[in-house]
């Protein structure tokens, strides 16, 4: 059930002092004049008391209006008293103080409602005088038939002269007025009806005065005059303090006046007529015909008329107005929604088509040609040089690949640093041009910020024939630009049908790799390290193996990328750590022998693996010094914040104690720079390096080069691969400290390093 609405407090002193009023009003006329002169004067100064509180209240829009209504209702007050002595003093009052001070009062009345409307915006100024003046018009007229010419010009005798006579023609004056203010303000609000009851209530009161002194009536006024002149004087503090008289905004300019409007001029145009009409057959009849009884309405009439057409002008000016700034908000709307489509299918950085425009236009067209490109390392712009310059050299890159666009052709921006070209046509040729035309363009320098870079890009390209599955265009060349990432980046891959198998393969293969890390289907195998001068196995490397039961072991290179790229293998990392450690504490007690294990990159950027290599080596027992961990170049490739948190990890494990070792030395990047920024003891020769035979000069040369280069840095040296006791002996030779490879043993299970006595003294023969 809904509440009835809740009064609101301002609204009681609006309708406390109505009560009063009419109480009064009611009231007065069973008084003598002493009583009825008292109420005037209670009425107009609490009207105008009203007035004040009111605005003081309600904060109105045009307070200078309600001040002139209350200085009116004052002077009505003062006009009553004076009226009360002068009544007292004579018997018939003639023309005197008390109708100058209500002479004053209309005027004033009628200013405070002339200055009340609050204009809408850009409405003109005269807005609602043509209707003042058609309503006075009229006024006019039916006083003129209905009131002067009868009761004052035909009148034998004629009445004395009184200000009573001049009441009904400043009523017109206010009935205007407040119809003006109607029209202006275009909505009724209750303080304009008050008001318009206001002068409607003083027309009626004064029609009744202005027959009664005229037919020699009493000079106070009939009883329903007596009570509406003081429920007049009343209503301007009703409105002031009627909450509607707070401040609103301005009604915007409406169109035209509808029927209502029409059917009231037709009636105001028809009223002046009818109402002389029917005078002048009463004056004929009464053979009391003048030429005045035909000029006054005649003259009223086309007034009317003429301010008709001012009105209609008017108002099809404002249609004229409203018209034209209609067809401005529909332009601007037009634009508006253009420019919201352009930002829908557009990025903001570089303006480039974005990859819904891109979709778009491979749904709808004619077959394409898809090149999809990605930088290669933008995140190190970003982190080195801050989002404002990877901001700027991506505008930079979009113009450049604007600059190698072929006719037809659509660049998109697809992603971060992605953008794609969509090639039309089927020919493979256009295509690869424009594959190969995108990545030279990036290829030369950028100078930002006193830096020079070298900016490359990795690609994806699908050519397409006229069978090609439209849906399928930018995963496919998705496809190709990852398989472009994963070779090594800054090339060009072309999408066929194996890559989409290998992805279907690796999806299997990390469904699987969930399922096997929860099943316990993983085993650490130990690679013996032996010491090149002792032949002693020294150290062991756990290796990872994946043996699923009842079918074939699973390679680690055929399970580590996809543990890597899944994110499995920092759960998998752990575990392998975890097992090893526990096996090797016991080789470590009973052999000194120390652990290798290997840490993927993924691993480095883990906030805890610092604590989850510390909780291995507190819950096995292996003392910090006997654990290395071994790690890949790649892990300082992207320079920033990853690589940052990378080397913190090192650092805090190798103030524990633990032996840090690059792997795979001589593969992949090889900087020396990396030899010199991380925290390392240990440089593992990659199998590679390994030379066939003694003839092979240049590998024995770069092994030489190596290990000479390891030992002026203070770094142990392990050689991978070793193979053949030629191998174990040049390494010996050339002041390698330690290797590792099938000629001294393969990986094996735990049990096997024992039952083979692996880690006894003199296990190896170099
Ligand atoms: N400055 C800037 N950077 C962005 C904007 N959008 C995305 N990025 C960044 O671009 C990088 C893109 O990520 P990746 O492509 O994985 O980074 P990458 O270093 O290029 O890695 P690879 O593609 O593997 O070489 C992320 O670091 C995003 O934060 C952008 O509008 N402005």
């Amino acid at each position: 059930m809904r509440s009835p609405e809740p009064v609101r407090p301002r609204a009681y002193a609006c309708y406390g002092w109505l009560a009063v009023a009419a109480s009064v009003a009611l009231v007065a006329p069973h008084l003598g004049p002493a009583g009825q002169q008292c109420a005037y004067a209670l009425i107009g100064l609490g009207s105008a008391a009203c007035v004040a509180a009111g605005v003081r209240l309600h904060r109105p829009a045009r307070p200078v209006a309600w001040l002139l209504l209350a200085i009116a209702m004052v002077c009505g007050a003062a006009a009553n008293t004076v009226w009360a002595v002068h009544v007292s003093l004579t018997a018939a009052p003639s023309l005197s103080a008390v109708d100058v001070l209500y002479f004053v009062m209309y005027p004033l009345l009628a200013a405070g409602l002339a200055l009340l409307p609050e204009r809408p915006a850009g409405s003109s100024r005269w807005a609602g005088t043509a209707e003042a003046g058609i309503v006075t018009c009229t006024g006019a007229t039916l006083a003129w038939v209905g009131l002067y010419d009868p009761y004052i010009l035909d009148a034998d005798p004629s009445p004395p002269y009184s200000g009573a006579i001049a009441y009904p023609i400043l009523d017109l004056l206010l009935v205007a007025m407040a119809v003006r203010l109607l029209v202006v303000q275009r909505r009724l609000r209750h303080t304009h009806a008050i008001l318009l009851a206001m002068a409607v209530l003083l027309t009626a009161a004064d029609v009744p005065y202005f027959l009664s002194v005229a037919t020699g009536g009493p000079w106070s006024g009939p009883g329903w005059s007596v009570a509406a002149w003081l429920a007049a004087f009343a209503l301007p503090g009703v409105a002031a303090l009627h909450p509607a008289t707070a401040a609103h905004p301005a009604l915007p300019d409406p169109v035209g006046g509808g029927w209502r409007t029409a059917m009231l001029h037709g009636a105001l145009v028809l009223v002046g007529p009818a109402a002389t009409g029917y005078s002048l057959m009463q004056d004929a009849h009464r053979g009391d015909l003048d030429l005045y009884d035909f000029i006054v309405p005649l003259s009223a009439t086309v007034l009317i008329s003429l301010l008709l057409v001012v009105r209609m002008t008017n108002g099809q000016r404002q249609l004229q107005r409203h018209a034209m700034s209609l067809a401005v908000a529909l332009d601007e709307q037009a634009a508006l929604q253009e420019s919201l489509r352009h930002l829908a299918e557009h990025d903001v950085l570089t303006g480039l088509p974005n990859r819904r425009l891109l979709e778009d236009r491979i749904a709808a067209g004619e077959p394409h040609g898809l090149v999809v490109l990605d930088l290669d390392g933008f995140q190190d712009v970003n982190d080195r040089l801050g989002h404002r310059a990877g901001d700027e050299l991506l505008v930079m890159i979009a113009a450049r690949l604007r600059g190698v666009l072929g006719p037809g052709d659509l660049l998109a921006r697809t992603g971060g640093d992605e953008f794609a070209v969509l090639v039309p046509g089927t020919d493979r040729d256009v295509v690869a041009t424009r594959a190969d035309a995108v990545l030279e363009t990036l290829r030369s320098p950028v100078e930002m910020c006193g830096y020079t870079l070298h900016v490359t890009a990795s690609a994806g390209v699908r050519a397409a024939d006229d069978m090609t599955e439209r849906a399928h265009l930018l995963g496919d060349a998705d496809m190709a630009l990852n398989a472009a990432k994963a070779a090594g980046k800054d090339r060009v891959v072309w999408y066929d049908h194996t890559l989409r198998d290998r992805q279907t393969e690796r999806i299997e293969t990390v469904a699987r790799l969930r399922l096997a890390l929860g099943a316990d289907e993983f085993a650490v195998y130990y690679q013996p390290i032996v010491d090149l001068g002792t032949s002693q196995t020294v150290a062991v490397e756990a290796l990872v193996r994946w043996l699923p039961p009842g079918r074939p072991p699973i390679g680690p290179d055929r399970f580590i990328p996809a543990a890597e790229e899944s994110g499995l293998i920092v759960a998998l990392g752990e575990w392998v750590l975890r097992r090893a450690c526990a096996e090797a504490a016991t080789w470590h007690r009973e052999h000194g022998v120390t652990l290798t294990v290997n840490v993927s990159p993924r691993q480095l950027t883990d906030d805890d693996f610092t604590a989850k290599v510390r909780r291995s080596l507190l819950d096995s027992g292996l003392p910090a010094t006997a654990l290395t961990l071994e790690i890949t170049e790649g892990i300082l490739v992207s320079a920033g914040t990853r690589s940052a948190q990378a080397l913190d990890h090192l650092e805090a494990l190798r103030a524990d104690g633990i032996r840090i070792a690059v792997d795979d030395f001589g593969t992949g990047y090889s900087s020396l720079a990396y030899l010199r920024d991380l925290p390392i003891d240990t440089l593992k020769i990659d199998k590679s390096l390994m030379p066939a035979d003694e003839d092979d000069h240049r590998q024995v040369a770069l092994v030489r080069t190596v290990v000479d280069m390891a030992r002026s840095l203070g770094l142990t040296t392990v050689a991978e691969g070793v193979e053949t006791p030629f191998h174990a002996t040049l390494l010996h030779t050339l002041g390698c400290d330690r290797a590792q490879g099938y000629h001294f043993a393969r990986p094996m299970p735990a049990a096997d390093l024992i039952a083979r006595r692996v880690l006894l003294p003199h296990a190896h023969a170099v």
